[in-house]
């Protein structure tokens, strides 16, 4: 939960903001309606907040003094004004507010709620920021630093090389074009060699003002582009435009390969893998070993205790499968169906089978509820065709259960 300082007098404005507040369960808003009443906050509860929304205009307050306020505490500022003024623009911008927001229309509000969710997320981001121009790098450290990101500078094309190199978690490159040694350009092309968007985003700079150059950029790889000379808001836009863009690619790719109740690999995932172990195992001509895993009355766990307690069964089962096989590929096909694949021994799989049913008695789940307990088929054979593999694990497990549930049946 993060605590916003909101300083804002107009009943209009208040009720919008509690509106939108109220859909975000993770910010909770503190509202003061003049300076005397932030000031006072501030003064006692200062290290409670995460950041400020601040009217520009109180009654106590007319010339933007509550900014002022915000700044002394230094926490991020998102100012919210009834009117635009260029020169107080720049002041403001100047004084390192995160952004200015003009009290014109939902999406502007909508504009500083998403603000508020990227500073949250801001500080675990990093920005290497390439440019031979020491003034330009002060420029766009001081642009993005209200924004809490982590900047890095380089100064050629080598040391932005070698940074990368040494910190492959930097999420986004502000790369000027015209750099002694290697163009940016060069180096967009030779970074998207083996650095894919997903891994690092690129956003070309250049003060050429050849509008080609910017579709030769994005068409090597770079995500955006942007030419000098550019306003604060600008940069700050567009780095978090394609920031969100990654982040849904991400989130995208993630809901497509991991189910969503579990986190383990789905169906789709569990084949995709599998047959590149499935692969692996025939150059190096192994056998595999597969199982299939089924929880043992689950239906009376739903009709006994309720869906949630039979979801929560599921999370817990799968959560110590990945804690003792951690090294198989694993996956829940489907229901309180699951899978394995290894290129270990059938005898360990198995032990680690029993290992797992060891642990499995002693899990929570519901108040109440009876100890969880699975039936599985385990199989080692040539690895030729992952469908009849997991057939061979199936007929396995279907003795299991008929056998009495609770063991592994193999052979
Ligand atoms: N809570 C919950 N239940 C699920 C989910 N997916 C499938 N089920 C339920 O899992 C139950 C599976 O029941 P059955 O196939 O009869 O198997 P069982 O009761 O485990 O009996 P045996 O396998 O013979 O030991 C059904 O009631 C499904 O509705 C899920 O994601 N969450």
């Amino acid at each position: 939960m993060r605590n916003i300082l909101v300083i804002e007098d107009s009943p209009l404005v208040l009720k919008i903001l509690e509106h939108l507040f109220r859909q975000e369960p993770d910010l909770q808003p503190v509202f003061c309606a003049s300076l005397g009443e932030a000031e006072v906050m501030l003064e006692t509860s200062a290290g409670l907040f995460f950041a400020a929304i601040a009217d520009l205009h109180l009654p106590d307050a007319p010339n933007g003094e509550s900014v002022d306020l915000v700044m002394r505490y230094h926490l991020p500022c998102i100012v919210l004004s009834g009117s635009y003024n260029e020169q107080r623009r720049d002041d403001l911008l100047a004084k390192g507010v995160v952004d200015y927001v003009l009290k014109e229309s939902q999406h502007s509000y909508e504009y500083a709620f998403r603000l508020l969710h990227r500073l949250d997320s801001n500080s675990h981001i990093k920005i290497l920021v390439a440019d031979d121009s020491d003034t330009t790098r002060h420029y766009i450290r001081n642009i993005l630093t209200p924004h809490r990101y982590q900047v890095l500078e380089a100064r050629d094309g080598k040391e932005t090389l070698r940074l990368l190199g040494e910190q492959p978690d930097i999420d986004l490159l502000v790369l000027d074009h015209a750099m002694p040694g290697v163009s940016g350009f060069e180096l967009v092309k030779l970074l998207r060699q083996k650095l894919r968007r997903n891994d690092l985003i690129i956003i070309g700079v250049s003060a050429d003002p050849k509008g080609s150059l910017s579709a030769q950029f994005i068409k090597h790889g770079a995500d955006d582009f942007l030419r000098k000379p550019f306003c604060p808001e600008e940069l700050n836009c567009r780095v978090m435009s394609t920031l969100e863009r990654r982040d849904l690619l991400r989130a995208l790719k993630q809901a497509a390969q991991f189910d969503a109740l579990t986190g383990l690999n789905n169906r789709r995932a569990f084949y995709e893998q599998g047959l590149q172990l499935l692969q692996q195992a025939q150059r190096e001509g192994r056998e595999v070993s597969v199982a299939m895993l089924d929880l043992d009355h689950f239906k009376q766990i739903n009709d006994g205790f309720g869906h949630a307690s039979g979801d929560s069964a599921l999370v817990v089962f799968a959560r110590a499968l990945s804690a003792t096989l951690p090294q198989m590929l694993l996956g829940r096909l489907g229901g309180e169906e699951f899978a394995l694949l290894s290129l270990d021994e059938a005898d360990r799989v198995e032990a680690a089978l029993d290992e797992l049913r060891h642990q499995c008695a002693a899990l929570h789940y519901a108040a109440g509820a009876p100890p969880l307990s699975f039936s599985a088929g385990l199989y080692r054979g040539e690895p030729d065709d992952l469908e009849s593999l997991l057939h061979e694990a199936d007929v396995r497990l279907y003795r299991a259960k008929q056998q009495g549930r609770a063991r592994t049946v193999r052979g």
